[in-house]
């Protein structure tokens, strides 16, 4: 069994880091219900469209079992979130800088006990970020796929969800059965939906209507249609090459809609304080509050 205690990690080497920010940092997880419609490829590329468009940006992978963020960014990881757990580490020496100066925090792969980690473990791992001092002005949070705790953790601690769904079925009745959870068990009341691998504009804009109708009827939650990316052939050619297609293939159509997305995302309302639940950077989003009254 993992360490339920991220703090008690043994101690490694200390790698420079800057001076603890004060800046709340904007979090964005993304998450999907069914998997393979694309959730890495949007972490991964939203990551690093915002990068492109000066944001210090972190991309964090949680997916404990299947980690591929490393692999699609072609990093190799000296250690991994399983190390942290297996106190082998501390979160700090997980840190990878990608392209562009993208910071990586890679989870492991093929772990199977990394599945199995309990409630507080998942609540530790949003805790620790805080702990590392890294000047940085968003998190994109690559969820794995389903509805598990740590999904549910991870999606609850960021200020934004987005809920990527792709043309097929089971990837619509997913989505809505994370929605679902996400608003009734863990108060999420606001999410935004971002149709991938799509043929035109309008299969987007239809497979959002999908959700809202329901979401609309059964929920108590804000649906928002944040986009839709098409099914481009340039995005395999770049995850073949290991590497964004926003670094490999700039003036692709996907490309050119991960830079669409990253824009719109930076113009969201920033939380006015903390929310009263387990939240990454909950400390920072203190901080600017203490200094506006001061
Ligand atoms: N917009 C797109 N255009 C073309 N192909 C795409 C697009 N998005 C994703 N794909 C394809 O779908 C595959 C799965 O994508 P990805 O690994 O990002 O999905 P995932 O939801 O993270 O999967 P998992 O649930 O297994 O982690 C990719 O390897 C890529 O080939």
């Amino acid at each position: 069994m993992p360490s339920p205690d991220f703090q008690s990690a043994s101690p490694t080497p200390a790698q420079p880091v800057a001076a603890a920010p004060v800046a709340p940092v904007r979090v964005i997880a993304v998450a999907s219900g069914k998997g393979g419609v694309g959730k890495t490829s949007v972490s991964v590329n939203l990551a690093m469209a915002m990068v492109n468009a000066g944001q210090r940006t972190l991309l964090l992978d949680t997916d404990l079992g299947l980690a591929n963020v490393d692999v699609m960014l072609g990093l190799s990881p000296r250690f991994t979130l399983a190390d942290v757990f297996a106190g082998r580490c501390e979160l700090r020496d997980t840190l990878l800088e990608g392209p562009g100066g993208l910071w990586v925090v890679p989870a492991a792969s093929g772990k199977r006990h990394m599945t199995e980690l309990l409630p507080q473990q998942h609540v530790g791992l949003v805790h620790a970020f805080s702990q590392l001092d890294l000047p940085i002005d968003t998190m994109v949070v690559d969820n794995a796929a389903g509805i598990a705790d740590g999904v549910l953790t991870f999606c609850q601690a960021a200020q934004d969800v987005i809920v990527v769904v792709c043309d097929e079925p089971a990837s619509v009745t997913d989505a809505y059965a994370l929605i679902k959870v996400l608003n009734r068990d863990r108060g999420v009341s606001r999410v935004q939906v971002l149709a991938n691998q799509v043929q035109n504009a309008a299969e987007g804009r239809q497979l959002f209507g999908k959700l809202e109708r329901v979401a609309s009827r059964f929920l108590d939650v804000t649906l928002n249609y944040l986009g839709a990316i098409p099914r481009d052939e340039w995005l395999r050619r770049a995850i073949q090459r290991q590497e964004s297609v926003i670094e490999a293939f700039p003036s692709s159509p996907s490309a050119i809609a991960f830079r669409d997305i990253a824009r719109r995302a930076g113009q969201w309302q920033s939380p006015l304080g903390p929310s009263g639940h387990v939240e990454f950077y909950m400390e920072r989003l203190i901080t600017p509050a203490r200094s506006a009254v001061a």
